[in-house]
């Protein structure tokens, strides 16, 4: 891949830009940001580290929109995050207006462009981006069910002392409280979890999973996680770029699959050159799907109270 411009160089953008040029994912990256020369400055700190992790792409910062021209892929990490005691939900009204003039700049200025939504509440803002560039929804989704899939991860590596590597972990649904950790979906190196773990545990790491973004939140005070949200949006952009087509929980928007449309939420989905280029749709056992349908409607609510928001 050629350019990828992150708009928002905040702390996820700061430190996604820094693993995509540690791992040279493309050759050019870009860092848009409202605030007058702090993308510039992020963009000199980061090329300071090439001699360091010897990679040779270059890195632009600035605050003039037309740094999108000739993006193959734009990051939106551009938005308040929450506070603690807050909900993803409660900085929907202030990160919409954002989101919607930030898709106003890539429609402008890289009209070809895939576009991947970091900002919160994510599964809402795809839907808005997705509805209001009225782009193929290949091009344009949203991370989230990485990130969880890799808290639950973590969590069930401590849990057993085995390593991260051999745990595959799957979270569907909204990212947010009702989001969907799958148990039956989770394996170490092929083996259930529950060959290891009992189903009191296992309830405990799910809901730990699901409160994973409140307890960063709680503890750094100041800032939500950032260092993780990189990672998993690295991660993705690693899938796209290398045609990887990995198996990976997006937020897609929703066609008819899982019985859902006029939605975004987290499903899993294969991620290659085209983006987000098509959605598995798994055979849910009652309790699975009892809880994927409440975190749509969970999803539901916050997309009907932006469509009762007077916006342009
Ligand atoms: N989806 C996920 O898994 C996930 C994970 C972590 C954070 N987030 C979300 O990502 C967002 C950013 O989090 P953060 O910790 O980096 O916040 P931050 O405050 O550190 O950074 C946000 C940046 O956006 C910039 N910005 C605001 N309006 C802009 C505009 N119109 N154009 C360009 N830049 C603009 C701000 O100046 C700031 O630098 C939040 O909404 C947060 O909740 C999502
Ligand atoms: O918790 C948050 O608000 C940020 C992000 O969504 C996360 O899960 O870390």
């Amino acid at each position: 891949m050629n350019k990828i411009t992150i708009i928002g160089a905040g702390r996820v953008g700061e430190t996604t830009a820094q693993i995509l040029a540690e791992e040279e994912l493309c050759r050019e990256i870009a860092l848009m940001d409202v605030r007058e020369g702090i993308p510039e400055g992020i963009a000199l700190d980061i090329l300071q580290m090439a001699p360091f992790f010897e990679f040779d792409c270059s890195i632009n910062g600035s605050s003039d929109p037309q740094i999108l021209r000739d993006s193959d892929l734009v990051i939106v990490t551009a938005g308040l995050p929450r506070k603690p005691g807050m909900s993803r939900s409660d900085v929907l009204e202030a990160n919409v207006r954002i989101i919607d003039g930030v898709t106003d700049q890539i429609m402008q200025y890289a009209p070809d462009a895939m576009v991947l939504i970091v900002s919160n509440p994510v599964d809402t803002l795809t839907y808005r981006v997705a509805q209001r560039t009225g782009w193929d929804r290949n091009r344009i989704f949203g991370q989230a069910g990485v990130l969880d899939a890799a808290r639950m991860a973590s969590f069930i590596a401590q849990e057993t002392g085995f390593s991260a590597l051999d745990i595959t972990t799957m979270v569907l649904g909204g990212h947010g409280d009702t989001m969907v950790p799958v148990p039956r979906f989770c394996t170490i190196n092929g083996i259930p979890i529950s060959h290891f773990i009992s189903e009191e545990r296992i309830a405990a790491i799910m809901e730990r999973t699901r409160q994973g973004g409140a307890e960063i939140l709680a503890l750094r005070k100041n800032s939500s996680a950032y260092d993780a949200p990189g990672a998993a949006v690295a991660a993705m952009v690693d899938a796209i770029v290398n045609n990887r087509r990995r198996l990976l929980s997006c937020v897609a928007l929703l066609e008819g699959e899982y019985g859902e449309s006029d939605i975004a939420m987290g499903v899993p989905c294969v991620l290659g050159e085209r983006g987000m280029e098509s959605i598995i749709e798994l055979d849910l056992n009652a309790r699975e799907r009892a809880d994927f349908d409440r975190s749509a409607s969970a999803v539901r609510a916050d997309i009907e109270r932006l469509n009762s928001l007077s916006l342009s």
